[in-house]
């Protein structure tokens, strides 16, 4: 369909510049639920150290952009190139590959409550690179904390640290594999404002430290406005429109205006 609007009148931004080359190409992403077609000709693509923010309604299918991009959800249709190589092609070997270089922060944190938090950092070391040695886990666990700004919570559990403390432990157990893409399901939701805006950050500063790219599901305006180096509209199963936060503002089309009011 060509009803994809790019929003060109381009504004001064804060942010850094993305370098051109794409290390996610989604091209005509087509998915229903019988007969409910979510995703409809979505395409998109993220470029080396961009944050790209998908904005939609309750239900317009972000999450299941999102599983579709780690191969949690295969799509009926369309491709999904991570560093060149079609996610929807790949097996469950080559899919775990191709997740090694993905991390995801979920919404709920997905921490373990029974284990303490240097047990949850050092969780996926021990699963993943399984040839580190006990002084190279210290190390990173320590490093994790260190760039979150918790290393006196190493022997807390869970359930004794905030929200924002969590969100920030969940992220540095997702930095800990140094990911180069990171999806981010709505990292801010449920955190005060001030704590939000410090989780905001703390994402902007930990991407320059290790040349990330992002794709970040959010409601939180505020959030948008502060991560985002383009937004992405998921309406009607596609990308309705995109551009920076203030060209998509300032736009007269009723459908983007109702996000911004
Ligand atoms: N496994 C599934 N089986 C059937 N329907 C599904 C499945 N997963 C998602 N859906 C449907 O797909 C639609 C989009 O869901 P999705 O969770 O992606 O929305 P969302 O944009 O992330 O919403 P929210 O902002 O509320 O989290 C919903 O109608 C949902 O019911």
């Amino acid at each position: 369909m060509d009803m994809d609007k790019e929003i060109t009148a381009v504004q001064p931004t804060q942010h850094h510049q993305p370098i051109s080359e794409p290390v996610i190409v989604i091209e005509n992403l087509y998915k229903k639920f019988g007969d409910n077609v979510i995703l409809e000709n979505f395409s998109l693509s993220v470029k080396r150290e961009e944050n790209v923010v998908v904005l939609g309604k309750s239900g317009a299918g972000k999450s299941v952009l999102i599983k579709c991009i780690i191969g949690l959800l295969k799509p009926d249709k369309g491709k999904i190139l991570v560093f060149g190589e079609d996610i929807t092609m790949m097996d469950e070997d080559e899919l775990a590959t191709a997740r090694t270089k993905i991390g995801f922060l979920f919404q709920a944190n997905a921490l373990y409550d029974s284990m303490t938090v240097r047990e949850n950092l050092e969780f996926p070391l021990r699963r993943h690179w399984t040839s580190l040695g006990e002084a190279e886990v210290d190390k990173m666990v320590k490093e994790a904390l260190e760039n979150v700004g918790l290393t006196h919570t190493s022997d807390m559990m869970p359930t004794e640290l905030s929200g924002g403390m969590l969100k920030r432990i969940a992220l540095a157990r997702t930095l800990i594999l140094k990911p180069e893409i990171i999806l981010y399901d709505e990292p801010t939701t449920g955190l005060d404002p001030i704590t939000a805006r410090e989780i905001d950050q703390l994402i902007l500063t930990l991407q320059k430290k290790y040349k990330t790219s992002s794709i970040i599901i959010s409601h939180d305006m505020n959030c948008v406005r502060n991560i985002a180096d383009r937004v992405v509209l998921l309406l009607e199963g596609m990308c309705y429109a995109q551009g920076t936060y203030e060209t998509l503002e300032a736009s007269s089309d009723p459908k983007i205006n109702q996000f911004f009011k």
